[in-house]
């Protein structure tokens, strides 16, 4: 691969810091011809599905990518902001935040949003900060969970992004914080606030996304490290083994997937008489597809069927003012050694 030309800076000039937030990625529309795009690119990751390309291809361009668009779109349709998709309008609320924030304790830092598919994409954002004279790059993953599947993922779109490059910036890469103490805290507060505005259900129900049981067996620490933020949040909320459950939502394709799964577990717990449950999805850090439709729309309908009377579904922490601050102190933690304060400053 050929580097590219890129306009030399005078010495000292690459001196400006930068965090990138990196999530997921989502469709640009609710649209079949979007979602054809965005799956394309997500499902032929070979960190998301590690069939081998020969049998997995004929697969998702024959059969997936012809059915799936079409009936996602509709999904999507549903759950739209004015803005756009609720999993890009969050990741970019919660950047310009956390720029904020950050400048108030006296650095002088950009903060970008990136998408790991889909736009504005990891390299693109990497182009426009270097352009601006950016020397050390943080690159924050919006998954406190590491998992091959994502983090690893965002990683090597970073190196990709480093093949072609000639003057790299410094970069740092935060691994994972499932038990992060301002993350742990955000989370119990924003349940006990919805347990002050509505009455606490009888049961809470910690839904993460799920991964292919393999993907644990071969050493991917996802499952671990979300039994590890279940149990910490439910130790801050005072709550007994007895009155929560850990599941995993978003099963794709035949394989077993980690277990519990979020929807039987609901129907199951709905047919032995449960008549109310909260449900909170702490691996999320921005509400979207996922929780919005999935949980708040089909998981709900499902547990109602089956005889459950009062389903509580409890945002992810999006915007909230005290998950902004825990992002913050993560990331001051990892900037350690940077020069991000002006001379003189605070
Ligand atoms: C095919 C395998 C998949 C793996 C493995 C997987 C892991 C994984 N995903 C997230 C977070 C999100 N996934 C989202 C959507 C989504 N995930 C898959 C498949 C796998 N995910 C699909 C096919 C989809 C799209 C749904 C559809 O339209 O059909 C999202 C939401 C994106 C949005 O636009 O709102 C998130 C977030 C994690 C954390 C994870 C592994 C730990
Ligand atoms: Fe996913
Ligand atoms: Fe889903």
């Amino acid at each position: 691969m050929a580097f590219r030309n890129e306009p030399a800076l005078p010495a000292g000039r690459a001196d400006g810091t930068a965090v990138v937030l990196c999530n997921l990625g989502t469709p640009d529309e609710p649209t079949a011809p979007a979602l054809r795009r965005y799956l394309a690119e997500f499902l032929g990751d070979h960190r998301v599905v590690e069939i081998p390309k020969l049998l997995w291809w004929p697969i998702l361009h024959g059969i997936i990518l012809r059915t799936r668009p079409a009936k996602s779109a509709a999904k999507y349709a549903t759950v739209w902001m004015p803005e756009g998709s609720p999993l890009k309008v969050w990741t970019d609320r919660q950047a310009k935040l956390l720029q904020g924030y950050l400048g108030e304790r006296g650095h002088r830092i950009t903060v970008r949003y990136a998408m790991r598919y889909g736009t504005p994409g990891i390299g693109a954002v990497l182009d426009e900060l270097k352009a601006q004279g950016v020397g050390r790059v943080l690159i924050l993953p919006a998954y406190p969970q590491y998992s091959g599947t994502t983090t690893a993922s965002v990683f090597d779109a970073v190196a990709q992004w480093g093949l072609q490059v000639r003057a790299l910036p410094e970069l740092r890469f935060v691994n994972r914080y499932p038990d992060d103490r301002g993350y742990i805290e955000a989370l119990a507060r924003s349940v006990l606030r919805h347990w002050q505005q509505n009455e606490a259900a009888e049961h809470l129900v910690m839904s993460f996304h799920g991964l292919p049981e393999r993907n644990r067996t071969l050493g991917d620490p996802y499952a671990d490290e979300c039994q590890t933020t279940a149990r910490m949040l439910a130790g801050r909320l005072g709550l007994p083994p007895e009155r929560y459950t850990v599941t995993f939502q978003s099963r794709f394709g035949k394989a077993a997937w980690l277990q519990p799964y979020t929807e039987p577990t609901l129907v199951a717990l709905a047919q032995k008489g449960l008549r109310s449950v909260d449900v909170v999805c702490p691996g999320f850090t921005s509400d979207c597809i996922e929780t919005l439709e999935e949980i708040n729309q089909e998981v709900r309908e499902a547990f109602v069927h089956a005889g459950g009377e009062r389903f509580s579904y409890i945002p992810c922490l999006n915007d909230d003012t005290d998950w902004i601050r825990a992002l913050t102190d993560l990331t001051e933690r990892h900037l350690q050694g940077w020069p991000t304060k002006a001379p003189g400053g605070q």
